[in-house]
């Protein structure tokens, strides 16, 4: 792959080697020192994988070309690298690639059933199922729609669903995502560069020049001789790092819990199968309370909250709406908590005496399940914290309720927002999302404006 990446002019290789490391497993070691924002490695555009080069090819573009609607961004790179992988000639570059990619992957979706339920509970476990689902559905898709139209491309024995799913992984766990420079946002595959491990100690560090459609990694810290490379995936919590990367990081600053609404809401009539993230820096989102008060809302709120129309509800309604609200909420927390298969100090425990091997499956599993389970309790405390102060009647003005403060539209919690200059009641982190909300935010605006004014009157 070395050789035909150089030939390709990618820049930087002489200075790097793959190496297996105790901790990570195989990634790239350095060969000579490089300080933070140095320039450590380009991989030419020719060589990357995307969905333009996917289109390109003279063979599979034209079938791809031809199923409509489109297949989804994941499902073309999978398909691509499977029918590099398929070919038996051609393709020498593309296919030394294929050849230096891990034959299994490590995600939830490949566990074993014992070792899912050791995560029983929490919100990895559910996606988890319902993902085993939808990579069979999309596969019968695939075969109906792509496949089957174009045996000669796609042997059956080297398209199984095995290796669809295979291919799949190998989307979700070395794919980088960017923003180009008119807004679209691009995926791609850039061989050797997809050798690089994670840390979340290295600064974000891999850029793509919309221009050129080079791929260039940077040092994201200061690195000696022969120290372990790494790239920085995001602030990642460990559910989404063992779902697409097989992996997790203990203590983990950004755990999260993803919070189904179906779950907590359908049995009120609202149904949506999208999820809140509950995190350790915001355990109790604007949202989660919003939704609740709109759900539990009767008459006399709903009168209060008539001249406010589209941004109801962001705050409290009234001390009753909120009772019940928080209320339910810590029943329903209570409820979720219950359904962890492992309670957490069990957990800690297990984990403490080595129950569980360092680095398996299952102990992966244990640590999304801890973070999860901390996740929801610190959301279960800030709730009880609210509603004491309902309850000792410290939080009858409006607002007192929704600390922290976030930005409303983009719902970043910070203490430097700007408010609202006109009604004074809703706080921005910059004018960006001021203009975005005011849309939605102009009535209420226009509504409370004119009350203040009347006031005066
Ligand atoms: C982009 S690839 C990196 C190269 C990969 N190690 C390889 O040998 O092909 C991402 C995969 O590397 C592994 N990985 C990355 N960072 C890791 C970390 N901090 N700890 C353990 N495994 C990691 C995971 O298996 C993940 O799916």
């Amino acid at each position: 792959m070395k050789s035909w990446l150089k030939q390709s002019r990618a820049s930087g290789l002489d200075d790097l080697e793959l190496a297996d490391f105790s901790d990570t497993g195989r990634s790239v070691r350095t060969l000579q020192r490089f300080d933070e924002g140095e320039k450590i490695l380009t991989i030419p555009h020719g060589v990357l994988w995307t969905v333009k080069h996917a289109y390109a090819d003279p063979f599979l573009g034209p079938a791809l070309l031809s199923t409509r609607p489109p297949l989804s961004v994941d499902d073309t790179l999978a398909t691509y690298i499977l029918f590099v992988r398929s070919c038996g000639s051609g393709y020498d570059g593309l296919r030394s690639h294929v050849a230096a990619l891990p034959a299994s992957y490590t995600s939830s979706v490949f566990f074993a059933e014992a070792e899912l339920e050791v995560c029983a509970g929490t919100s990895l476990y559910t996606t988890t199922k319902q993902l085993d689902r939808q990579i069979e559905d999309d596969y019968k898709a695939l075969v109906e729609r792509l496949f089957r139209r174009h045996q000669e491309l796609f042997p059956r024995d080297k398209f199984t669903i095995e290796d669809y799913k295979w291919a799949l992984c190998t989307v979700w766990s070395r794919a980088m995502d960017f923003k180009l420079p008119d807004g679209d946002s691009t995926r791609l595959l850039a061989p050797f560069a997809d050798m690089l491990n994670h840390s979340p100690e290295a600064k974000q560090c891999h850029v793509y020049d919309g221009f050129s459609g080079n791929l260039s990694v940077l040092a994201g810290k200061n690195y000696g001789s022969g120290d372990q490379l790494f790239i920085n995936y995001g602030p990642l919590p460990n559910n989404r790092l063992l779902r697409l990367y097989g992996f997790v990081v203990p203590g983990n600053r950004n755990e999260s819990y993803d919070l189904q609404k179906q779950k907590l809401w359908l049995s009120s009539g609202l149904d949506s199968t999208s999820t809140i993230s509950l995190t350790l820096t915001d355990p109790l989102p604007r949202s989660v309370l919003r939704y609740l008060r709109i759900q539990r809302l009767n008459e006399s709120d709903l009168a209060i909250i008539a001249a406010h129309q589209s941004d109801a509800a962001v705050e409290k309604i009234s001390d009753s709406n909120e009772v019940e609200v928080l209320g339910f909420l810590i029943e329903s927390i209570f409820d979720l908590l219950d359904g962890f298969g492992t309670q957490l100090v069990k957990l800690e425990e297990q984990l403490v005496e080595g129950f569980y091997s360092p680095g398996g499956n299952a102990w992966s599993a244990a640590h999304v399940s801890l973070g999860e389970q901390r996740v929801l309790r610190l959301t279960r405390k800030t709730t009880e914290d609210l509603l004491a102060t309902v309850e000792s009647g410290s939080g009858n003005e409006r607002g007192l309720l929704s600390a922290p403060p976030q930005c409303a539209k983009c719902e970043k919690v910070s203490v430097q927002l700007m408010r609202c200059g006109r009604c004074n009641k809703v706080t921005y982190c910059g004018r960006a999302c001021q203009v975005a909300h005011y849309k939605e935010h102009k009535a209420m605006c226009q509504a409370t404006a004119s009350g203040i004014g009347s006031e005066r009157n």
